[in-house]
């Protein structure tokens, strides 16, 4: 059973998302934002590996393999990865946008267990925009991008600018995204165009 909260609900003036005109094409892989990002890095050991793909309009899908380094119970996925492969889903929504912004709120409805080596099947989608607060759902499937429903959440994600980052980021991982050529491109062209 899922409920929504209110707050999760866009307001009477939210409007219908626009992808951006310079938004990855249908079908193009995004690739990580951050080597050492928990949801996408390729850095990290231990972590989803996630790639998402542009898809049409405001949605986005993506594919993540359980590993036993995911495990809660013995043999399934651990509820808060998950909730981590659905939260990086969503906020590679923000890339149709054009936009930087950060999980605000998300709620998560676990439908059924999503054993060890099982792929999830990811979809999600910005659903309404109103001011920075940005609205998105998104669904995990198993047995194939058709498949079951295993997991689904709402969010909420609030536009930032990047000195959300610089300002409360670890000043030495900072310097290093900064002398990173294709981070700074990214992130001036997120400063150009918001
Ligand atoms: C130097 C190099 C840097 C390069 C960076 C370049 C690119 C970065 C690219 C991508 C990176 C971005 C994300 C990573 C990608 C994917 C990972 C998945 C996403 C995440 O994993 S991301 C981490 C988890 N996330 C956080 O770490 C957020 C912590 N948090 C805060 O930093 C603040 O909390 C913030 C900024 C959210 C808001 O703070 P704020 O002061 O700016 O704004 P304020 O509080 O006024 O809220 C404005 C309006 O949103 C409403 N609102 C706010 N929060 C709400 C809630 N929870 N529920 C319901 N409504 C809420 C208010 O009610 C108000 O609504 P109204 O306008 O109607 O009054």
């Amino acid at each position: 059973m899922s409920a929504t909260s209110s707050a999760l609900r866009p307001p009477a003036d939210a409007v219908a998302p626009v992808r951006h005109p310079d938004a990855p094409a249908p079908g193009e892989l995004l690739g990580a934002h951050y080597d050492q990002c928990f949801g996408c890095g390729d850095g990290q050991p231990h972590g989803l590996r996630l790639a998402a793909r542009a898809g049409d309009g405001v949605r986005m899908t993506a594919e993540f393999t359980v590993q036993p380094a995911h495990q809660g119970a013995p043999g399934l996925a651990h509820g808060g990865v998950l909730a981590s492969a659905l939260d990086e889903t969503l906020g590679s929504l923000n890339s149709l946008l054009r936009t930087i912004a950060v999980t605000g709120r998300l709620e998560t409805d676990f439908v059924r267990p999503v054993p060890v080596g099982t792929v999830l099947y990811l979809e999600a989608e910005v659903t309404a925009v109103a001011g920075r607060k940005i609205y998105s759902s998104a669904t995990g499937r198993i047995g194939g991008p058709d498949g079951t429903v295993a997991v689904r959440a709402d969010a909420l994600f609030i536009k930032v600018g990047v000195d959300h980052f610089v300002g409360n980021g670890c000043q030495e991982e900072i310097r290093a995204t900064m002398n990173d050529p294709d981070q700074v491109r990214r992130a001036r062209a997120f400063e150009v165009n918001p």
